[in-house]
């Protein structure tokens, strides 16, 4: 099955936009701007193959043959997703997608004269005599009727691009360079699934090896040209989609920028982008021209209009969204010094954007920016702002603007923001208290109220309160609100009452993933695993694909190897293998079950990894030198290790003795990583030393090294420690220590037992028993539970004693006397 279909669509842009930008470009074509400022016939044809193509599309008709084709050469190593990006850049801008390597699978698949040679070729993983390809994408162009051309995968080498110029008589436009470490594109192509013959461990290196030589020199070659787009092609699809999407945004969202891919080019887009986000297009078209006034007048946003890069040997670059951010903000603090009077739409955008990207520190010099009335007059830009501020968990900033608001109750929109920041922080009361202040204050609550206080009920336990968020659910007209529903669901079951949960799901009209997902996490948390099951199954019956949410909640909830090894090849067959979370499970659970070659390659191969993928990889090799080598690599990645990181590095130093190892990583915790020690820290050090036989280091540490008291966790791996290395002394310490924090756990005083019956001090055993302890009742159980093991253990003893001697007995009637001789020269 070959793997794109390329969409003939032609629009470069939606109809609206072409009409605006129909207009604009034909006054812009018709500014004497643009022909004075020495652009060549060349530039002219790339204007001229996107403008007339936009505007004989708002005319109804496609582009025409003779139009001089808009080329854009889209590069990369094999995996690198040249082909995933055609296709969003196809739907996005409406180009004709020709991807040269399926237009020579074709040749194979129809049998042609060259189909063998091809085959054989594309196997070696080499390169197609460049006449066959240049022909058929030749063909391709010239029978299409979209003159904007992608073409993916070409050329390969120079040679590919010389015989492509000789024989199109065309140089690209535009060439796209998809960057992507190799070891990144081996995991891709070793996932793609799509049976190629060419997908295969061996190939892909020789493939790989040609592109370093033969289509590096090309990608050169045109850096240094001034064409060329380098984007990073490592993370999500559409992460890396919003590095193209504004190479091709240039031609369409403003004329006056058409290549310019300045930092302040971003920046303008970047701005349209949010303004315009949720408003209608008229809005947006408003605020383009807007924008186009204000940039004659004054500096910000707009650069002054240049030399197209396209032309001179000007080397264009793309940026993360990030980055035109920055550059935005920047010119907005230069054009606020200036006294310039900014637009309340730029503060409201930008705003969003940075709500967007999580980017708090320019949400706060935003803030700086914003005239204070204005602040509290404008709901909108106040609320963006406030929003802002308790997602990224500022939340006393986000009160406070809260509180300076005209109009906070004119709607659910800054209480639903507080209350979540709240709610995010773990601070449920405040939470909760926000929410019923609403009422006070006759503010209507809405849907997305309801969920946020109902994770905060969820958060504090208390179920009543629930409850009472649960009437005015229904009273507020919202008891068959779905997304709502969810959320009562997830309540109920945190809050420990599994069938109301179950209630309120089966009341979901129409479920969704996340109802089915959430039923399914709770049974699997209340370690209810055959409805759990049921559950799952339900999912599928109801025509539902579970989702890497699902399967990882499976995968981690039943921790079975049989039902892993099912989930597995499932997944592989619906090609979500490489799922973080779905890997990140697979991982665990495979060195669970100390199948560390599956967990190895898995993590070996995985194309992201995040802090749990490390975490389970380490925590998997809890009892082996490996994990060591994890950490490292970790460190080596970038990664910063977390709390849990630490606590799985320790427990594996404890485990394998490694004092010295383990003490470095303990302190290595606070310098470099800034991360306090917690109990877990502690109990694992405590554990390290314990193991080592170093209990005055393990005592020495709980009591002068600690910020805080030691409990059950620390002081029972010292008592543990104690009683392996029978250490009475400070055996009794632990044991005091935990009978006041635990007094319930028979455990403790049963090792306490364990170390005075060792060190042969049964008559402190009875003093135990007998003496002025805070529970006698509970000291005595322990007693006669101590008493009741020891007794049963010799009793398990002797007969085990009486079985070995009547088999050896009778064993050596039954058998043979050579066997028998055999036996005895083994001493038994
Ligand atoms: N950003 C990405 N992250 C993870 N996998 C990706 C990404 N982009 C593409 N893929 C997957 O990698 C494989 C190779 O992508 P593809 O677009 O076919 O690469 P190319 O055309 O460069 O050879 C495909 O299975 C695709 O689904
Ligand atoms: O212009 C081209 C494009 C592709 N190929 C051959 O087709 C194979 C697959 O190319 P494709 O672009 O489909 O895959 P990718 O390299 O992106 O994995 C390459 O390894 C080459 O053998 C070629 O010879 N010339």
């Amino acid at each position: 099955m070959w793997r794109r279909v390329a969409s003939l669509s032609s629009s470069l842009i939606s109809s609206s936009n072409s009409s605006f930008l129909g207009q604009v470009l034909v006054s812009s074509f018709s500014a004497p701007i643009f022909i004075k400022k020495n652009q060549t016939a060349y530039r002219f044809n790339i204007w001229e193959s996107l403008t007339t193509g936009i505007s004989q599309q708002a005319n109804g008709a496609v582009g025409s043959k003779e139009r001089t084709p808009f080329i854009t050469f889209v590069l990369g190593g094999p995996g690198s997703g040249k082909g995933t990006q055609c296709i969003k850049i196809v739907e996005t801008f409406g180009f004709k997608h020709l991807s040269a390597g399926d237009l020579l699978r074709r040749e194979i698949a129809c049998n042609t004269a060259d189909g063998a040679m091809i085959l054989d070729t594309i196997k070696e993983g080499k390169i197609v005599p460049s006449e066959v390809t240049v022909k058929l994408i030749q063909k391709e162009i010239e029978s299409s009727d979209n003159h904007k051309i992608l073409i993916d995968g070409f050329p390969r080498s120079e040679e590919n691009r010389i015989a492509f110029e000789k024989i199109i008589g065309a140089e690209p436009n535009i060439v796209l360079f998809f960057d992507c470490p190799e070891e990144e594109m081996v995991k891709r192509v070793l996932s793609r699934n799509q049976g190629r013959v060419d997908d295969n461990i061996d190939t892909i290196r020789k493939r790989l090896k040609v592109f370093e030589a033969l289509n590096l020199p090309v990608i050169n070659y045109y850096s240094q040209r001034g064409k060329l787009y380098t984007i990073n092609a490592v993370g999500t699809v559409d992460e890396i989609f919003e590095q193209v999407r504004p190479v091709f945004n240039s031609f369409e969202s403003n004329p006056k920028m058409v290549a310019l891919l300045s930092p302040s080019f971003h920046s303008t887009t970047l701005t349209f982008h949010c303004s315009s986000k949720g408003k209608k297009n008229k809005r947006r078209e408003q605020l383009n021209r807007k924008q186009l006034q204000k940039s004659k007048r004054i500096a910000f946003p707009f650069p002054e209009s240049s030399p197209t890069p396209l032309l001179i040997n000007y080397k264009p670059f793309t940026q993360t969204r990030l980055q035109a951010l920055d550059a935005v903000v920047q010119d907005l603090e230069a054009s606020v010094e200036k006294g310039i009077k900014i637009d309340t739409e730029i503060f409201a955008s930008l705003l969003e954007t940075c709500y967007q990207l999580n980017s708090i520190d320019h949400g706060i010099k935003v803030h700086s920016l914003i005239p204070k009335t204005l602040l509290r007059r404008n709901t909108g830009i106040s609320s963006k702002l406030l929003r802002l501020y308790a997602s990224c968990g500022h939340i006393e900033s986000a009160h406070q603007v809260f509180d300076e608001m005209y109009k906070r109750n004119e709607s659910a929109f800054p209480w639903n923001s507080l209350i979540s920041g709240y709610a995010e922080l773990g601070q449920y009361e405040d939470a909760l208290a926000l929410y019923f202040q609403m009422e006070e204050e006759g503010v209507e609550p809405d849907r997305f109220t309801f969920p946020r206080a109902l994770k905060a009920c969820a958060g504090i336990g208390m179920i009543q309160i629930g409850e009472a968020v649960h009437r005015d659910v229904v009273r507020k007209g919202f008891g068959n609100d779905g997304f709502v529903l969810n959320a009562l669901c997830d309540m109920y079951a945190k809050c420990g009452d599994i069938v109301k949960a179950r209630r309120v799901f089966d009341s979901i009209i129409y479920k969704d993933m996340v109802s089915w997902n959430s039923m399914l996490t709770s049974y699997i948390r209340h370690g209810l695993l055959f409805e759990a099951l049921e559950v799952f199954r339900g999912m599928i019956e109801e025509g539902f694909d579970p989702d890497p949410v699902a399967i990882s909640t499976v995968l981690s909830g039943f921790s079975s190897l049989k039902i892993a090894a099912q989930i597995h090849g499932w997944v592989l067959r619906r090609g979500i293998e490489w799922n973080l979370s779905v890997v990140n499970a697979l991982v665990l659970v495979y060195s669970k079950h100390e199948k560390f070659d599956q967990a190895s390659w898995l993590f070996h191969w995985m194309p992201e990894r995040d802090i749990v993928s490390w975490n389970s990889i380490i925590s998997g090799h809890c009892k082996h030198q490996q994990a060591l080598k994890y950490f490292e690599q970790m460190e080596s990645s970038g990664t910063s290790p977390d709390t849990i990181t630490f606590v799985a590095i320790l427990s594996v130093c404890a485990h394998l003795g490694l004092v010295k190892d383990g003490e470095q990583l303990f302190s290595l915790m606070r310098k470099k990583y800034a991360i306090n020690p917690t109990m877990e820290h502690y109990a694992c050090m405590v554990n390290l030393y314990g193991r080592a036989g170093m209990i005055d280091e393990a005592y020495n540490l709980i009591v002068e090294r600690m910020e805080f008291d030691a409990g059950p966790t620390v002081w029972g791996a010292l008592l543990y420690a104690c009683s392996v290395h029978g250490n009475v002394d400070i055996g009794e310490i632990a044991a005091r220590n935990l009978f006041e924090l635990e007094p319930d756990n028979e455990h403790n005083f049963e090792l306490l037992m364990k170390i005075y019956s060792n060190a042969g001090r049964l008559e402190d055993v009875e003093r135990r028993a007998c003496g002025n302890s805070p529970d006698f009742t509970q000291q005595f159980k322990a007693l006669i539970i101590f008493n009741t093991n020891q007794t049963l253990r010799q009793v398990v003893q002797n007969i085990g004693i009486a079985l070995v001697d009547w088999f050896r007995t009778f064993g050596l009637i039954l058998l043979g006397a050579e066997s028998k001789k055999e036996l005895m020269d083994n001493g038994l």
